[in-house]
């Protein structure tokens, strides 16, 4: 069974079809690249995957669980989690308190049970400071747990924000242009990161991005969008030669 399994959906906004009877399919531990030029609607296709927006028509489906018209907490419980392209911390908050929101999802306490502090909060609350601590450890951030995330350099809020979402427990990860800001060392860094996920978690990953570098040389499938529509999807070394590819996307 796949992954994830997405049926020719779709979404207008007005006059404009941003995506326009889109299929995927992704098989379990896949590392999957959703490529195209800008304002092809990929973006868009994370926020109908997400429950931000609902799809006009089509259906969404999760590890066999059917996923269409949920709200995005059910998808996240249901094990979808991702990050995004300008990267949404908590800026305020430190790295451990970040983390330890993700969590919040899987390790409920009620509000009496916090508001006067009754044991089942203490509990709770030490799991989960031991959960975040292990999955800074995996990032190597757990010296900076206290850091305000804001004071972090930029490469490491990104890891940041992969921690927290993998603190959701997901069995999907998407990543919305993982690499962008980023220089070369630290995109290869990332990279290295993003398999490592891969197989420390057992992870499927789909990730948006621009950079051909990192599409190449992490992702074993792409999806290429070109307004709204599905332009090819395959092996990424079939797809990154395929003339239409280079002539939509890579302008030559
Ligand atoms: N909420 C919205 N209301 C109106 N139009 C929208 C909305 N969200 C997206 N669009 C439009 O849908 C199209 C696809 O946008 P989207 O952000 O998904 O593209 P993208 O492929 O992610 O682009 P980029 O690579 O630049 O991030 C664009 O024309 C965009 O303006």
């Amino acid at each position: 069974m796949a992954m994830l399994e997405v049926k020719n959906i779709g979404i207008s906004f007005g006059g404009l079809k941003a995506v326009d009877n889109f299929s995927l399919t992704i098989e379990k531990g896949q590392l999957y690249g959703l490529i195209g030029p800008n304002g092809a609607g990929k973006t868009t296709i994370f926020n109908l995957l997400t429950g931000v927006y609902k799809a006009d028509h089509g259906a969404i489906s999760l590890d066999g669980k059917e996923l269409t018209g949920k709200s995005t907490i059910e998808i996240n419980q249901a094990g979808i989690a991702r990050t995004f392209q300008n990267i949404r911390l908590f800026k305020d908050l430190s790295v451990l308190d970040n983390v330890k929101v993700g969590l919040h999802n899987h390790h409920p306490y009620s509000t009496i049970e916090g508001i006067f502090r009754l044991p089942r909060y203490y509990k709770v609350e030490k799991e989960m400071n031991a959960r975040a601590m292990e999955l800074l450890k995996v990032f190597d951030l757990d010296k900076e747990c206290d850091y305000k995330a804001s004071n972090l350099p930029y490469g490491k809020q990104r890891k940041l924000e992969i921690a927290r979402a993998l603190a959701t427990d997901p069995k999907l990860l998407l990543l919305d242009e993982p690499a962008a800001g980023m220089n070369p060392n630290e995109t290869a860094e990332l990279m290295d990161t993003i398999r490592f996920v891969r197989d420390h978690f057992d992870m499927t990953v789909l990730l948006i991005e621009h950079d051909m570098k990192l599409v190449s040389g992490i992702c074993e499938k792409v999806t290429v969008l070109n307004f709204g529509q599905v332009l090819t999807q395959g092996e990424t070394s079939e797809v990154l030669n395929d003339k239409r590819v280079i002539t939509a996307y890579l302008g030559e």
